[in-house]
Order: C-alpha cells, then sequence, then structure tokens
C-alpha cells in the first residue's frame, strides 16, 4: 500500500463505497449520490446510505515474557500477525477481544489495553482497533482452531526483534523453511508488535 495522506485514503475510501452502494436494498432502485458525495438518497424508499467502515480488533497477546502470533494460510510464507478479527454487531470492544482471541487460540484474556487504530482498505473499509491483551501466568496453553488459522505460536522477544529487523525478500532458506517475518511499518499489526518490543526491552526502536 502507497502512502497516502489522509485526504486521499478517505477520498479512495469514499470512491470505492459509492461504487458498491448504487442500489437501494429495499426499493431496488438506483441510488443517487448528494453533491458533497457523503452520502447517497434512494428517491423511492427516501432512505440515506452512509459510508460505513467495519470494526476488526487487532490483539497482540503477550504472557508477560513472550508474545503469541499467528498465519492464516492465506498469509505470505513465514509471515506471523497479530490476531484479528471483526466485531460481532452488539459487541463491545472488549467483548470481542476477549471473544476472538478464545476462538482462534482457546486463550482467556486477563487484561486489555486499547494502543491506536488504523483505516485499513482491505479488501473494504475496516477501522483496525489495535490492543494489546495478556493472559494469567500458567494458563498459555495455545489451542489453534484451524478453520482460522494454519498455525500460532509464542515467541520470545529476541525472535521478535530480529523479525522486526528483517528486510525481505523473505525466500526460502536452504533447510527448505522461510524466515520468520513480521508485516510491514505501514500495517498497525507491526506497531503493536514494536510497542511490545520497545517496552520488554525499555528501549525505542527505530521508526
Ligand atoms: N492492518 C493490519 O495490521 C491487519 C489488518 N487485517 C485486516 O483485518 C480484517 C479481519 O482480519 P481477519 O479476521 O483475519 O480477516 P478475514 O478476511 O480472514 O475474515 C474472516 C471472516 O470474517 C468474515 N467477514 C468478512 N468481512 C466481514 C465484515 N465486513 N463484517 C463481519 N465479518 C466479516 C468472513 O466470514 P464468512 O466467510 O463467514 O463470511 C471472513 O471469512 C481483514 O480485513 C484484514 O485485512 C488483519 C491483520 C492485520
Amino acid at each position: 500500500m502507497m502512502k497516502l495522506t489522509r485526504h486521499k485514503r478517505s477520498a479512495q475510501a469514499l470512491l470505492r463505497w459509492h461504487d458498491a452502494h448504487q442500489f437501494c436494498s429495499r426499493s431496488g432502485q438506483p441510488t443517487k449520490k448528494n453533491m458533497a458525495g457523503s452520502k447517497r438518497v434512494c428517491p423511492s424508499s427516501k432512505i440515506i446510505y452512509y459510508p460505513q467502515m467495519a470494526p476488526v480488533v487487532i490483539t497482540l497477546v503477550s504472557d508477560g515474557t513472550r508474545c503469541l502470533l499467528a498465519r492464516q494460510s492465506s498469509f505470505p510464507r513465514g509471515m506471523y500477525s497479530a490476531l484479528a478479527g471483526f466485531c460481532d454487531i452488539g459487541e463491545s470492544l472488549e467483548e470481542a477481544v476477549r471473544r476472538e482471541v478464545a476462538e482462534e487460540v482457546g486463550l482467556e484474556v486477563d487484561k486489555l489495553q486499547y494502543s491506536a487504530s488504523q483505516h485499513w482498505p482491505f479488501p473494504n473499509s475496516s477501522l483496525m482497533i489495535g490492543c494489546h491483551a495478556t493472559v494469567k501466568p500458567g494458563q498459555t496453553e495455545i489451542h489453534v482452531n484451524l478453520r482460522e488459522l494454519e498455525a500460532a505460536a509464542w515467541f520470545s522477544c529476541e525472535e521478535v526483534a530480529t523479525a522486526l529487523r528483517r528486510k525481505g525478500p523473505y525466500s526460502q532458506q536452504e533447510n527448505g523453511t522461510f524466515p520468520f517475518w513480521v508485516p510491514p511499518k505501514l500495517a498497525i499489526a507491526h506497531q503493536l508488535i514494536k510497542e511490545w518490543v520497545e517496552k520488554q526491552t525499555c528501549s525505542s526502536l527505530p521508526v
């Protein structure tokens, strides 16, 4: 993803939303964009459609000394990330984090802290809400939900710091495996992972 200003990101997301919301879901009639381009209206049903983002929680789980990273089979080889999932309707942020962590790796969140958020355009507009979570000491056994993830594991601070420093291309090694790496800087997952390493080592990593 190119580095875009906030206004360009908003404009791009808005154009995509207009393109995907051409018809009214009640009347089936074409909707009309208002002058400012901030909404669409159905002349027949009078329903007003506003652009929407789907809230997604993304959580970096730690047991105090290690952090939990996971991968889906669709990820590039060797890449591990924080746990992410769409919020269910009616859920609070806290409930979504606890449910996602329990569903994906079978762990119970003890403490939870909000970190930062990010607009994410893939595949449609999502509002990524980044959190750090800890599990209770002694309750760290991972049960990977193989319907959602390919693998999940605990990583030491040193392993994660090395992965953050690693530069691509992440090609196959002589032993047939791929190096362990984490999402690039533009992703909030990277920011959460970096924050965790900085907290563990009490030092700042290069931006
Ligand atoms: N910026 C970052 O650092 C990161 C961003 N992400 C983003 O977070 C989002 C969620 O991640 P992940 O759960 O791994 O994503 P997936 O794309 O794997 O989605 C998981 C499932 O959620 C359901 N789903 C899809 N869209 C929506 C929606 N709008 N509302 C509710 N449910 C939906 C689908 O289920 P069904 O098949 O049942 O329809 C889908 O199979 C993705 O958009 C991903 O790109 C993820 C990790 C890092």
